[in-house]
């Protein structure tokens, strides 16, 4: 694993376990940079994903990690981000898919459907996996618009 800065986000639904998924990744020495929501106050899940959007698609952060409830509105919107490929991610098995087949940048968690340790795990595994590239490179290389 060779992930040194991430940046993390959710709205209201996803708070609850945006501060744990945080620590975790502090004591595995990776620098975190939180965009909010910091309360469960309602808020608006695009105005948190944008930033991490935006920082992982400016090589400002390694990879992101979004919390919301289902885990589809903030993975709906950092897909908006050309270079960005925002996984949701329920189990860890498609974590690891997310990484190996489709050099995915961001977790997204369904915080209403997981507990915190089946997120933690799926985080962690994330991180772990690698990209596989070869017939996968050239699937993903197909991705963006215009190819
Ligand atoms: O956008 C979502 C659904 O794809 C997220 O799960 C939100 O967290 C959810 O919609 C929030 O719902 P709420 O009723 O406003 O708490």
């Amino acid at each position: 694993m060779n992930v040194k800065t991430i940046s993390i986000g959710c709205d209201h639904a996803g708070f609850p376990y945006k501060d744990a998924i945080k620590v975790m990744l502090t004591t595995m020495g990776i620098e975190v940079k939180d965009y909010g929501t910091y309360s469960l106050d309602s808020v608006d899940y695009p105005d948190f994903v944008h930033p991490v959007a935006n920082d992982v698609e400016n090589a400002q952060a390694d990879l992101g990690v979004l919390l919301c409830g289902s885990g589809n509105g903030v993975a709906i919107t950092a897909n908006k981000h050309q270079g960005i490929r925002a996984a949701l991610c329920w189990i860890e098995e498609i974590a690891a898919l997310a990484r190996q087949h489709n050099n995915a940048n961001i977790v997204c968690l369904p915080v209403r459907y997981t507990t915190l340790e089946q997120a933690e795990v799926i985080v962690k595994t994330f991180l772990n996996a690698e990209f596989e590239g070869g017939r996968h490179a050239q699937r993903v290389d197909k991705i963006p618009l215009g190819c």
